[in-house]
């Protein structure tokens, strides 16, 4: 099927010998991933994955953003129409994407100079090489919209040194580029500057052995330092307090160090977990623990059950509240429902994880099969 004109305006993309480059093009929206960007990526992939000339691919974004995530405002709109089934076919698509990503048979560079959020760390983190500068910043920060880190995030995440993860989806805290390289998300630093004569370096490439965009890498990596107050310094804390069995007793622990010690982050900390969904930190929390046993497919697949619960809003329906709050109104102030951490009960939780089965017509998230890998496309976290 030919691609529609918003297919091909919002992804850009340049051939260049034996590299792709794919560019991110909705600048004004922070290059927000859109239901066409996204069905645009996933048979370019496919494509590029069959295709013998094709060794590595490249993908960024166009202005201040790699990608601010899924467009929310969209999918908001649909659900506020009744019409959730329409938010579900975007999701099982980009989770078909992170999936592909996750197993990819090629190297993939995401060149992450600028904001990264939610879905725009779905379409990097799980390629091959993710490289942070000193525009980066990153965030999961779904608890404040009445989401969850999805697209793989609890496999990634869960894969963090301790319980760095969980602070990172819950807390929606945002890391620079020195604090993405140091805890594993990005597997390399270049300063923006020499981002072109990277990218030029990187068209030589005449293999598809991740070896040699390694080396290539190697030269223009460098070591940055993490700013004093990077909550990387405070990895004890953050293990001691996230690793807890309960959002309550998280909090509990955080506010006990707060009063031996406080400081700036720790309140921070504090008032980021107080504001956010008792609802989705629930789901968050346990989704991460779920995913540390998990491989990346069963991740998506279970958020998937997760996302749709969420879109139906049959338990709660803090995603278009959240979305109210911070993306059209703008007010800040969501009215989360549950209010109270201790009125999300277990009962209610465990009903985000099971199958959406009373519906017509719902399926679980069918991943493709993915064959003759060879042993560097697994994922990759
Ligand atoms: C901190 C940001 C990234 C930058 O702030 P800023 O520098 O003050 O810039 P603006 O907030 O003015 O953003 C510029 C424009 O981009 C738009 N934008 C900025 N992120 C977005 C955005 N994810 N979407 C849709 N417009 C956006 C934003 O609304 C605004 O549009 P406009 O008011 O028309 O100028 C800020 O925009 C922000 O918090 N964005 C939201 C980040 C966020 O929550 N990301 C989503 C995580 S959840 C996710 O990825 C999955 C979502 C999803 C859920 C269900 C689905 O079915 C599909 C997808």
């Amino acid at each position: 099927m030919a691609a529609s004109h918003a297919q091909v305006s919002e992804v850009l993309v340049e051939e260049k010998s034996s590299v792709r480059i794919l560019t991110l093009s909705r600048p004004k929206q922070l290059n927000a991933l859109s239901f066409q960007m996204i069905s645009r990526l996933l048979p370019l992939f496919l494509a590029y994955e069959e295709d013998p000339s094709v060794k590595l691919v490249i993908i960024k974004g166009q202005g201040r953003a790699f990608c601010a995530g899924g467009d929310v405002s969209a999918v908001a709109r649909d659900i506020a129409q009744g019409k959730w089934r329409l938010g579900a076919t975007f999701f099982s698509d980009e989770y078909m994407l992170n999936y592909v990503m996750a197993t990819y048979s090629k190297p993939q560079v995401s060149i992450l100079n600028g904001i990264v959020m939610g879905g725009g760390a779905g379409v990097s983190v799980h390629g091959r090489f993710r490289i942070a500068t000193e525009n980066t910043v990153f965030a999961m920060p779904e608890t404040a919209l009445g989401l969850f880190p999805d697209v793989g995030a609890s496999y990634f995440l869960s894969r963090l040194p301790g319980f760095f993860g969980e602070y990172v989806g819950l807390t929606g805290a945002r890391l620079d580029g020195a604090e993405m390289l140091a805890c594993g998300l990005a597997t390399h630093f270049v300063p923006s500057t020499r981002l072109t004569a990277l990218e030029a370096d990187l068209c030589r490439v005449g293999s598809s052995d991740p070896t040699f965009a390694s080396t290539i890498l190697d030269a223009y990596t460098q070591r940055p330092h993490l700013k004093l107050q990077s909550a990387y310094h405070r990895l004890d804390v953050i293990d001691r307090c996230f690793s807890r069995k309960t959002v309550e007793e998280i909090i509990s622990a955080l506010e006990r160090e707060a009063t031996q010690e406080p400081d700036d982050w720790m309140s921070a900390t504090i008032r980021a977990l107080k504001k956010a969904s008792p609802a989705s930190l629930k789901i968050s929390l346990r989704s991460i623990r779920e995913g540390r046993l998990q491989g990346v497919g069963q991740c998506l697949i279970r958020e998937y059950r997760m996302v749709c619960h969420v879109m139906k809003g049959e338990i709660s329906k803090d995603f278009v509240e959240g979305c109210r709050a911070i993306l059209i109104d703008k007010d800040k102030n969501p009215k989360w429902e549950p209010w109270r951490l201790e009125d999300m009960k277990d009962s209610m939780v465990e009903q985000y994880f099971k199958r959406v089965d009373e519906e017509e017509g719902w399926e679980d998230l069918k991943l493709p099969p993915r064959k003759n890998l060879p042993a560097s496309a697994i994922a990759k976290l």
